[in-house]
């Protein structure tokens, strides 16, 4: 375990219960009805209580719980379309389009929890799965405000600088990643990471959002934390900078990201990644996790935990995220998941204000997908139907 690593201050992603219990009159998955009981849209973390008694409306309800036995005939048989099983009907959600339920985690990619709102089968699904960014530099530059993209490797002035910042495994120091050298594979990257933020609708940012409504920056105290949260040495937080600004001059982490059938959005290594390099660090808009508690949760992370529920804060990336928000998660059920893992999601404190970093914990190959604990605290994301 590196040094600046260890300790017992590991993060924690949000996650769902997936526990639904049914309400006497409703049963989840049908349409027009109402759920009671644990809600799968409610973030929970490791150690928060499993008291939620919010009230689950399927995503097509628009009223009060239909009670005439019609209703409940249409959909006595339900059967998941996928799969042919009735079971599990906690997790099945109906189809806005065709009416048919689908379990969430026999979809592909698999859901993290019924939706609030509207949704679409996939054979419903208007939009094409993936809408493809235009391979034009200028674009690809504005898209992500590149500061003087030169389209060249670092300078070797640049590299000596940071040569001390790429350091041996034994050292356990954070290192930076070693961009493409080839620009046009530089603007790949980018592009690929530019067609999945705009298919999923999501704006780049590279750094942490305040947005009015949501907390504001002041709730970001690092020193809240319960436990303390970890410092950052002189030369990991001399990497930290380097490599954030590297990303905003387009000289990115060697990653590129891909549409798999059953993940969704993945990220691979485009070349090798060494041990402890800093892969990205977590975006989003950052608010109370008291506010998230009916998001869907796909992506929100943890940010800060503290004595006080009303305080926590999660990183929430459905609307401004940067290439974090797609790494997959491991299924922590079986040895096979776990043996995937090659980051880990590590919280620093950076001036004062908590932030979210995926680390390498092991070289990784070029080709290789990244994965990371989503449940790294003891939390429940229903992972066990994870590839
Ligand atoms: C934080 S998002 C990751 C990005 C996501 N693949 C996308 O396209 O937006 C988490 C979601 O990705 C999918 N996912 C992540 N890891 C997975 C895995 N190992 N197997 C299957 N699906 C996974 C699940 O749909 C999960 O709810």
């Amino acid at each position: 375990m590196p040094a600046n690593l260890r300790g017992n201050k590991r993060e924690r992603d949000v996650v769902f219960p997936a526990n639904v219990q049914e309400d006497q009159n409703c049963r989840p998955g049908q349409k027009g009805r109402e759920r009671r009981g644990s809600n799968p849209r409610r973030p929970s973390v490791a150690g928060e209580g499993r008291d939620d008694t919010l009230t689950v409306r399927d995503h097509n309800a628009g009223g009060a719980c239909e009670k005439s036995e019609d209703v409940a005939d249409k959909y006595a048989e339900l059967r998941c379309k996928s799969c042919g099983s009735g079971d599990s009907e906690a997790e099945m959600v109906l189809c806005d389009g065709c009416d048919l339920g689908f379990h969430t985690f026999c979809l592909r990619p698999i859901l993290a929890a019924v939706p609030a709102e509207e949704w679409f089968c996939p054979s419903c699904t208007k939009s094409p799965a993936v809408k493809e960014f235009p391979k034009i530099q200028t674009k690809i530059i504005d898209f992500f405000r590149i500061e003087k993209f030169s389209g060249a490797p670092e300078s070797k002035k640049r590299r000596r600088n940071s040569g001390n910042l790429t350091l041996s495994k034994r050292s356990r120091k954070l290192a930076v990643h070693n961009p493409s050298k080839d620009p046009d594979r530089l603007l790949e990257q980018m592009r690929s990471l530019a067609t999945a933020l705009t298919t999923s609708n999501i704006l780049y940012s590279d750094e942490l959002t305040y947005p009015p409504g949501c907390a504001p920056r002041e709730s970001n105290d690092a020193s809240l934390e319960i436990g303390g949260m970890q410092e950052m040495s002189k030369d990991d937080r001399a990497a930290y900078e380097l490599s954030k600004r590297m990303w905003r001059e387009g000289q990115v982490a060697p990653l590129i990201v891909k549409h798999d059938p059953g993940q969704g959005f993945v990220v691979e290594a485009d070349s090798a990644i060494k041990d402890m390099t800093i892969v990205a660090e977590y975006i989003g808009d950052v608010d109370y996790m008291k506010n998230r508690v009916n998001d869907d949760g796909n992506g929100i992370m943890g940010l800060l935990f503290t004595n006080n529920p009303s305080s926590e804060l999660v990183i929430c990336p459905d609307k401004r995220a940067n290439i974090a928000r797609f790494v997959s998660g491991i299924n922590n059920h079986t040895r096979e998941g776990k043996k995937k893992q090659n980051l880990r999601c590590i919280r620093f404190n950076v001036d004062g204000e908590a932030r979210a970093l995926l680390i390498a914990i092991r070289d990784i190959a070029k080709g290789e997908r990244l994965y990371y604990d989503y449940n790294a605290y003891k939390s429940d994301y229903p992972t066990q139907c994870f590839l």
